[in-house]
């Protein structure tokens, strides 16, 4: 049974490799009535980056959260570290993207309601209303922005209008099918996820499973990374794959892949909504 005054935080890090950052981490958690409950740390030889997720509660009423802040601002200047705290309980707010294609969406709302997925969402963006029954059945807010090339840039400021507005930590693309502007995955960096319907970087672009068809393959799969502008290069985040053969048409294809859209999606966000995915450049650090 939680104790009130018990607060639960994750800290995430990433600095150059050194010796001594896990002991120093771990005392400054004694030093301030810290219990790891998890932890989890590697170094990247290529890169020479360490990175770290550490979950902790502290019981100890007298330790406020700025406190912490104050003890981790100093332990990261001393090792050049990149580094956020998180409380556990503050769930963040997700904004979900779709166009056509409703079962990634179905989904994140189904795993979100039964509490198997720790986050709020905020609502929901198509540039179709084919969608809107699914979020009017669960009660979200419904953002109808449909996209040509002419109001694309104003559609986009509506975005993030509603970003703000909302304040939303995360977009999430469930089979959202416009691409993003520079602009737009610069000002949202780390903050939108995609699911893309191929195994990448197999099959880039739109219709992968008639690519996927059409070269035969024997495994088909799902990628879920984050989003940068260009266009299905983001980091992996998770894929998801399953075995195939030759009389599958391309609409079996296309339904045996919505499966593996959906777990692939469903779980990355749920490693981003638990602070469990570092950027390590092009690629990600997952501590599952
Ligand atoms: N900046 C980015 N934006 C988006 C990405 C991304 O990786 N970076 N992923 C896409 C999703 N996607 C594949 O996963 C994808 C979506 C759309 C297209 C495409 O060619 N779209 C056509 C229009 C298609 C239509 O209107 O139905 C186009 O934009 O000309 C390819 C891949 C989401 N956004």
């Amino acid at each position: 049974m939680t104790d009130m005054s018990e607060r639960e935080f994750v800290l995430t890090l990433s600095c150059p490799d050194s010796r001594g950052i896990v002991a120093a981490v771990a005392n400054l958690l004694a030093a301030h009535s810290g219990n790891i409950d998890e932890s989890q740390q590697c170094g990247d030889h290529y890169t020479g980056r360490f990175f770290m997720r550490v979950q902790f509660s502290v019981d100890d009423a007298g330790v406020s959260e700025d406190a912490l802040r104050g003890a981790f601002a100093g332990l990261a200047a001393e090792f050049s570290m990149d580094w956020n705290l998180w409380r556990r309980d503050v769930r963040p707010r997700v904004l979900v993207m779709v166009s056509r294609f409703g079962h990634c969406l179905n989904h994140l709302l189904y795993r979100q309601r039964s509490g198997l997925l720790g986050i709020d969402i905020a609502g929901v963006v198509s540039n179709h209303r084919d969608l809107e029954f699914l979020a009017d059945s669960y009660g979200l807010p419904f953002h109808h922005l449909p996209v040509t090339s002419q109001n694309k840039p104003a559609q986009e400021a509506r975005l993030l209008e509603l970003v703000e507005d909302a304040e939303v930590d995360l977009v999430v693309l469930a089979r959202y099918m416009q691409v993003l502007s520079e602009d737009l995955c610069q000002k949202m960096s780390g903050r939108v996820i995609n699911i893309h319907h191929s195994f990448l970087p197999s099959f880039k672009g739109a219709r992968p499973y008639h690519q996927a068809h059409a070269r035969g393959v024997k495994l088909i799969g799902a990628t879920a990374h984050y989003v940068t502008a260009d266009l299905d290069e983001g980091p992996i985040i998770e894929q998801e794959v399953a075995r195939v053969d030759h009389a599958a048409t391309p609409e079996q294809l296309t339904a045996m892949g919505q499966d593996l859209e959906s777990v692939a999606l469903a779980r990355a966000v749920g490693w981003h909504a638990e602070h469990r995915i570092l950027i390590n450049g092009e690629k990600t650090v997952v501590f599952r």
